[in-house]
């Protein structure tokens, strides 16, 4: 059994990973952590994470990325291994996680979904084929509206997967309104739509001559985000020190 501390429980995705442990006899949430305490739940939930005094074999984070140092002072002091879910992190703060790494296991992953983690490494052969003969990228990604950072965590990914195939050599644009120049070959555009209830949409657009390719994927429910998680937290509470992300975890699927 994996004992799961939830940070951010009471958010849209601590419910939904709420529910799907309610079904798994593998898991079970032994505590939540919330500022705002306004959920039933069939477990006890403190506002500080300080209070905390139930032992766990993990914490899963959904929350907000100025929580996040909290978070991870409290795993590194209780040496507990974190799945850390919440995007918008600065550069620094990914800096941090990244030395934190070095005392207990952390798995980083802006999208947990197993669709996601596959296009990430589709992404890599397309650019790499399709930038040789000029063709142009350009990421789009939809949200619901009440998403607070832009561009989502894993539009980046994306477009970080994507740079990484291509030796670092493009930079991103994330605004055309304040320019009037053509486009630069060596530059990936990355655009933000929010609205509604639209649960996550990414578009990588590869832009030819007389040719154009799409890779998409849609997350139809939050559902996908929360059974990844989970399943990152079963594989991370058995890991010692370092930094983790999802492949390592679709790996085993
Ligand atoms: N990696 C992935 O696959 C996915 C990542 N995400 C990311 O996860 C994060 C959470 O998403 P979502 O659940 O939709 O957001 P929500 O706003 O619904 O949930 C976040 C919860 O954290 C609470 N919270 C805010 N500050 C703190 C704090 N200091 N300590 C503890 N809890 C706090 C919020 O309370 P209050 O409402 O009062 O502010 C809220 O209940 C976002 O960054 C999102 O982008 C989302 C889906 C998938
Ligand atoms: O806030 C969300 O909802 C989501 N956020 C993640 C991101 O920023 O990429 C992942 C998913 O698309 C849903």
């Amino acid at each position: 059994m994996t004992r799961i501390i939830m940070h951010g429980c009471n958010g849209k995705m601590g419910q939904v990973i709420s529910g799907i442990v309610a079904n798994d006899p593998e898991t079970s949430i032994v505590a939540g952590i919330d500022i705002s305490d306004h959920m039933d739940n069939p477990y006890p939930v403190y506002t500080r994470i300080e209070d905390l005094d139930v032992d766990g074999d993990v914490i899963i984070d959904f929350s907000i990325a100025s929580a996040v140092p909290t978070v991870l002072n409290y795993a590194k002091s209780r040496k507990i291994p974190l799945v850390l879910c919440t995007t918008g992190l600065t550069e620094e703060q990914i800096a941090t996680v990244n030395e934190a790494s070095k005392e207990i296991a952390i798995l980083l992953s802006a999208n947990m979904s197993l669709g996601v983690n596959l296009l990430l490494n589709l992404v890599k052969k397309a650019a790499k084929t399709l930038t040789g003969a000029n063709f142009d990228i350009e990421i789009v990604e939809k949200h619901h509206n009440q998403k607070i950072d832009a561009p989502s965590g894993t539009a980046l990914a994306f477009a970080d997967s994507i740079n990484e195939s291509l030796n670092h050599e493009y930079t991103y644009n994330y605004d055309r309104s304040t320019s009037r120049v053509k486009r630069e070959g060596q530059e990936i555009g990355i655009h933000a739509v929010r609205g509604g209830t639209i649960v996550g949409d990414h578009a990588i657009i590869f832009a030819g001559q007389d040719e154009v390719v799409e890779l998409h994927h849609s997350a139809l429910s939050k559902d996908i985000f929360a059974v990844g998680a989970v399943n990152a937290a079963k594989f991370l509470s058995q890991k010692c020190q370092g930094m983790y992300d999802m492949q390592n975890v679709i790996e085993n699927y």
